[in-house]
């Protein structure tokens, strides 16, 4: 069933823009530009930002509650709407309002889906109809991640965030924690010391035999090297499930995988596990989307 936002007093709707965790992250190689080759299962999640748009008569793009530190101009959502406008030599504009939930920085790609839900929000306020490719096209100028929210399902992604393949990921809840760190992502990819000859497992994960190949972040190491704060997060997390960093961190995670036989298990353990969170950490649960809630604001 499509989507129908929440239309709030003002006139503006609501869309979400929820957050992803990378299962794992490998490093396969370095294109001759220096951007890195990866090898990731990108799991849409529940946790999320809201963006609230209204459509706008006279062609301007105004940001309403710019985010500290983020100036409207640079703001992902402010630019996303301009880069459609220009695209598509649209004469409407649009107001944005952004409700911003998810850890900035953090690995969890919140800026990037706030501009994908732009993208897809847009391509239906103003009737653009523009295929699912050409927005991912367009999403891959604004950032890396951007592409794999526009897909809208949980993927297997390669390139430098370019290739997907859609991927059946089990039921899960999933402890996550923020560390109080801020991770400059050039500074991890250009770490001397960052694995980039990670063989692919594509074939063995297609073949759905991931029980059997070693999954894990290469670019944890580089960043709890660097952030000792992170590692602090890791190695509370591994007394309950193991632990691993998502994108280029510093957000950690557990995944809880949902047993058919016993209904809200994993529920139940994540929430037990956040219930002992010592009062120094940050962090929440989180349950596995199986696909993005605006999927079909964007034809095939
Ligand atoms: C590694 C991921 C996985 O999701 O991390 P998170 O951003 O989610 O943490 C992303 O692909 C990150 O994408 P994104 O955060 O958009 O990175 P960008 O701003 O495009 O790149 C920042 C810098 O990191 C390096 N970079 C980034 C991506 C890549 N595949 N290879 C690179 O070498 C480049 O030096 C680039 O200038
Ligand atoms: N709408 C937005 N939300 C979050 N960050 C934004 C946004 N627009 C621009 N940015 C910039 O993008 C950076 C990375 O944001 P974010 O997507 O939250 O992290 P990550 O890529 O680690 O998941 C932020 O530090 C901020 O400077």
């Amino acid at each position: 069933m499509s989507f129908t936002p929440i239309i709030d007093a003002q006139g503006f709707a609501a869309f979400p823009a929820p957050a992803k965790l990378n299962l794992f992250l490998h490093i396969t190689g370095r294109r001759a530009d220096g951007y890195h080759l990866l090898e990731s299962i990108f799991q849409l999640i529940d946790a999320h930002d809201t963006i609230w748009l209204r459509v706008r008569q006279d062609g301007q793009v105004i940001h309403h509650n710019p985010i500290e530190n983020v100036p409207a101009e640079s703001d992902l959502t402010v630019r996303a709407a301009r880069l459609l406008q220009g695209h598509t030599q649209q004469q409407l504009g649009v107001d944005i309002r952004v409700e911003k939930r998810l850890p900035m920085g953090g690995g969890m790609g919140g800026g990037s889906s706030d501009a994908a839900t732009v993208l897809l929000a847009l391509n239906r306020l103003w009737s653009l109809n523009l295929s699912r490719q050409a927005l991912m096209t367009l999403g891959l100028q604004l950032g890396a991640d951007v592409p794999f929210f526009i897909f809208g399902r949980n993927a297997l992604v390669e390139g430098i965030g370019e290739i997907m393949t859609p991927i059946e990921t089990p039921v899960a809840h999933f402890v996550v924690l923020h560390p109080p760190v801020h991770v400059p992502t050039p500074a991890i990819f250009g770490d001397p010391e960052l694995t980039r000859d990670t063989p692919s497992l594509k074939v063995a994960l297609l073949e759905g035999r991931a029980d059997q190949v070693e999954l894990k972040n290469d670019l944890e190491p580089v960043a709890v090297r660097k952030f000792p704060q992170i590692a602090e997060c890791i190695q509370w997390l591994s007394q309950y499930a193991p632990a691993k960093m998502t994108g280029s961190g510093s957000c950690v995670f557990a995944q809880f995988i949902a047993d058919g036989a016993e209904k809200n298990a994993s529920q139940n353990r994540a929430n037990a596990v956040i219930s002992c969170l010592p009062k120094e950490m940050t962090g929440f649960v989180s349950s596995t989307l199986s696909q993005h809630q605006l999927l079909d604001f964007a034809s095939d």
